[in-house]
Formats: structure tokens, C-alpha cells, sequence
């Protein structure tokens, strides 16, 4: 028999004061920043979502606990993570507005995903509208600075959100967006933990791990890394104390992140499902698949800026990474939002490869299967209509890949190349079309 997760029962503290506001409470925030905060036991977090009520729900019922399980080669272990303090649904907004005008907290760290950060016409019910909204009311109460922290995996993801709240505050008073100039201060950072989202069996396997009966445990690995770039007004938790390194440029880091573990990621999320993969660790034993990774981290090598030692000791580490059986990483949750994804991840290496005359296959293959999947699969991406429409229809392949970069699109030797991929990838997989 398990024992219903609270803090109580788990003997755990009582809820530290809450510092910390998160908007986008999900598998991430649990597995990464909720554990650097925990080491610093003054920090509490408020954490949001504004589209899944039953998580903070189950959250709150469980007084903010919930079991991290890492798994990794060896045995499984399982922690319980105290870091959050109140969990609530986005639908309590008098609640997200006190604790944005709170002068208590001092910095709000964001998941909303990629597409979260984009702009379309009215911005009220997104991330973004909200936020604004938040440092509103902050502006009238107290006028207190703020940092916020980004921890989506964005190419210069500070400066992104800056620029989307400035524009979207081009309509409001001089004085308040003079204030968001002079007094929120947004910082840049790089994270990276491979955290796929919880199966029914996790919840299982983590009650047999704790003892305890737990809705909402995440699992995740060994390995955890977060930098960042960029000042905290009122101060923040010690985040050092838990690894985590504050360094003036993220530049290198960014790259070597985005191209390498999330470019690998996209490529295997479109070209494995069309070779029969259902899962990161799956694909990567499958033999084209492994060779088309490799092939990728070449490619990318040529063009990132950080010494070829780091980028294959860093290579040698994601294949350990990418083949534990201990987190199953599924394809096609990895596959959501590839029009927000392969622009910063495998476009700037398949630009620099084609003005040096190259066709490099891995990139190829990434469009390609980006293709397929358009086609036949079902495709979660803030641009699906258009992008499912523009796959279907005759000379495909030029007109998805314009919906992206028109100067690649007019390039007629890689609209051949990936037109034929496509049909490498079917025959690869056995299929004809
Ligand atoms: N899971 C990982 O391994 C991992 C690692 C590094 C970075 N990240 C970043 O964290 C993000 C979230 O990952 P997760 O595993 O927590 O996913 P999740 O599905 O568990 O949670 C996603 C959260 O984002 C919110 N959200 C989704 N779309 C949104 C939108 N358009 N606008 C505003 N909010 C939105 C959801 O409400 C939810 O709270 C990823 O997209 C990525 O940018 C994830
Ligand atoms: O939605 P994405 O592509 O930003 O993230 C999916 C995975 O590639 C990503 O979550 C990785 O697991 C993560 O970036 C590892 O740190």
C-alpha cells in the first residue's frame, strides 16, 4: 500500500516564502529549474499553467511535492522535489497578478515552449499577453525590478522575449514601457535536460521507487546543465550551488546545444518515424539513422565556433545520452513546432554547407522527413494549416521549404535533393507511395 504524497507525509519542509514565479508548469520545470531552486532553501516558486488545469490541480492536492526519478545506466533513484511552494491553473489570474506586483518576487522563469514566444494580432490569453499584463500590474504597485528567465530552448531566448514584449507593449504608456526599458531585466539562457513527458508506467515504477502514491512525478537524467547570461535586480537563488554557471557570453554554449543535441533531435524526430522509429534511444540504433547523426554532428563541426575537443567530447557524451534506455524520449512529441524548431537548429549549418557548394545529407534528410510527417502524420505547429496544405500540394518540397527560407526554396539542387530523400525514405522504409 503507498501513502498519498503531501508534505506531511513525506516529512517534508513547510513551503519557503515564494520568490519565484514560473509560467508553463510542466515536465521541465520539475526536472530542471524546481531542482536548482530546491537547493536554496529561502526560494519558493509559484508555479502557472494557463493550458493544463489537471497538473497544478494534482500539484496543489500533493502541497507542491512531486518525485523526480533519474534514470540513467545504472539503478533508478527517485527524489522528492519541495521547490514549489503553490502550484495554480492560468484561470487564477487575480492570483498571477498579485504575485507578479508582489516586490517578494524577483524573477520569473518561463517554459512555454518555442512557439510561445510568437506574435499573432491580439496578444491577451497568450504567455506573452500575460506577462505583460503581470509586469503591468507590477509597474503600478511597486515598480520593482524583475528578471526574466527564459528557459526555452531558443537561440538568443532573453533577447527573444524582450523583443516580443516590446512589441507587444508598443500600444501601452510611455512611462510603463520606458519602466520595462529600465527596470525588467531579461536573461539569456542555455538548459539542457533530457525530460520526456511521464507515462502511466513511470507513475508506477516511481510509487514502487518512493513509496508513496504521486500523480505527478517526472523523469528525467542523470545529466542536467543550465547557463546564464544576464543580471538579477533583486537577487536570486543559489543556483551555483547546484551547478548551475553564470558566464557573460552564451554564444558558443547556444550553438553547441541547439545544433547538435536539438538538431540531432529534429532530424531523428522527422526521418525516424518515416524509418519505423518510435523513440530517440530506438532510432539511434537504427543503422541509417545512426550514420545520418553522425553524419550531422560532422557537418555541424565545420561550422561551430567552440574547439573541435569540446564538440567531440560533447558528441561522444549525447550518443551515451541519446541511447539510455532509462529515458524514452518520444519522436513525435519531439516533432511538435518544426517550423519554429529547424530555422535556428539545422538551417544555419545547411545555408553555410550550400555557399561552400556542399549537399550534406543529414540536413537533406531532416527536410525530407519534416515532409512526410507534414504529410501523413499529425502535425501540432502554430503554422499546421498552411504548412499541411503547402505539403500536399503539387511541387511540395520548394514550397514547404519557402515557407521557412525563399532563398533555399530557389535553390532547385536542394528542392531535388530533398525530393529524392523522400523517396529514399520511403523506399528505406519498405513503403511506396
Ligand atoms: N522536456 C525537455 O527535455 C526540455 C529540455 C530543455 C528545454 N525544454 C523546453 O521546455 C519546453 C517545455 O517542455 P516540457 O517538457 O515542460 O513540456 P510539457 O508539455 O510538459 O509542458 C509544456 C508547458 O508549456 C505550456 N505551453 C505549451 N504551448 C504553449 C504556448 N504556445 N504558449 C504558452 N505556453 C505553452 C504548457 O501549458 C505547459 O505548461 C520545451 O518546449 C523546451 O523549449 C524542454
Ligand atoms: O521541443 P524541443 O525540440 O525544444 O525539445 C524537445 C527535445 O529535443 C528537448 O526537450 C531536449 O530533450 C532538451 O532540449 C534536452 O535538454
Amino acid at each position: 500500500m503507498t501513502t498519498r504524497l503531501t508534505r506531511a507525509a513525506a516529512h517534508a519542509r513547510p513551503p519557503a516564502p515564494v520568490r519565484a514565479v514560473h509560467l508553463g508548469l510542466g515536465a521541465f520545470h520539475r526536472a530542471h529549474q524546481a531542482v536548482y531552486t530546491m537547493a536554496d532553501p529561502d526560494w519558493g516558486i509559484a508555479a502557472y499553467t494557463f493550458r493544463n488545469t489537471e497538473l497544478p490541480r494534482t500539484l496543489a492536492e500533493q502541497d507542491g511535492l512531486y518525485s523526480l526519478q533519474v534514470r540513467g545506466e545504472g539503478e533508478p533513484r527517485a527524489e522528492i522535489v519541495d521547490a514549489i511552494s503553490r502550484a495554480h491553473p492560468g484561470s487564477e489570474t487575480d492570483q498571477w497578478l498579485a504575485d507578479l506586483a508582489s516586490p517578494d518576487v524577483t524573477l520569473l522563469t518561463l517554459t512555454i515552449t518555442e512557439a510561445g514566444y510568437r506574435l499573432s494580432g491580439d496578444q491577451d490569453g497568450t504567455a506573452i499577453g500575460r506577462v505583460l499584463a503581470g509586469l503591468r500590474g507590477r509597474h503600478r504597485a511597486s515598480g520593482a525590478p524583475i528578471a526574466l528567465v527564459p528557459c526555452d530552448n531558443l537561440p538568443g531566448n532573453g533577447g527573444v522575449l524582450r523583443e516580443a514584449i516590446r512589441t507587444a507593449a508598443a500600444g501601452e504608456a510611455p512611462d510603463f514601457r520606458s519602466w520595462i526599458e529600465d527596470h525588467v531585466s531579461f536573461v539569456d539562457t542555455v538548459v539542457d535536460r533530457i525530460t520526456p513527458a511521464t507515462t502511466e508506467q513511470d507513475v508506477t515504477a516511481t510509487a514502487r521507487l518512493t513509496g508513496f502514491e504521486d500523480r505527478a512525478p517526472v523523469v528525467t537524467e542523470p545529466f542536467s546543465e543550465w547557463l546564464l547570461a544576464g543580471d538579477f535586480p533583486l537577487g536570486r537563488p543559489a543556483w551555483e550551488n547546484s551547478g548551475a554557471r553564470f558566464v557573460d557570453d552564451l554564444a558558443a554554449y547556444e550553438q553547441r546545444k541547439l545544433w547538435f543535441l536539438n538538431g540531432a533531435h529534429t532530424l531523428l524526430a522527422y526521418a525516424g518515424p518515416a524509418l519505423g522509429c518510435a523513440t530517440v534511444d530506438e532510432a539511434v540504433r537504427h543503422p541509417v539513422l545512426a550514420r545520418l547523426t553522425a553524419s550531422w554532428w560532422d557537418v555541424a563541426s565545420r561550422h561551430a565556433s567552440l574547439p573541435e575537443e569540446d564538440l567531440a567530447d560533447y558528441r561522444q557524451r549525447l550518443r551515451q545520452r541519446f541511447s539510455s534506455r532509462g529515458v524514452r524520449h518520444n519522436l513525435l512529441q519531439i516533432a511538435a513546432d518544426g517550423s519554429q524548431k529547424i530555422p535556428a537548429r539545422i538551417l544555419p549549418v545547411l545555408r553555410a554547407e550550400r555557399a561552400a557548394q556542399r549537399m550534406p545529407d543529414a540536413p537533406v534528410a531532416a527536410l525530407a522527413g519534416w515532409l512526410i510527417h507534414l504529410r501523413d502524420r499529425p502535425v501540432s505547429d502554430p503554422r499546421a494549416d498552411e504548412l499541411v496544405s503547402l505539403a500536399h500540394s503539387a511541387d511540395a518540397p520548394r514550397r514547404v521549404l519557402s515557407a521557412l527560407d525563399v532563398t533555399l526554396a530557389n535553390d532547385r539542387e536542394l528542392v531535388s535533393a530533398v525530393e529524392d530523400y523522400v523517396e529514399h525514405l520511403r523506399l528505406s522504409a519498405g513503403r511506396t507511395v
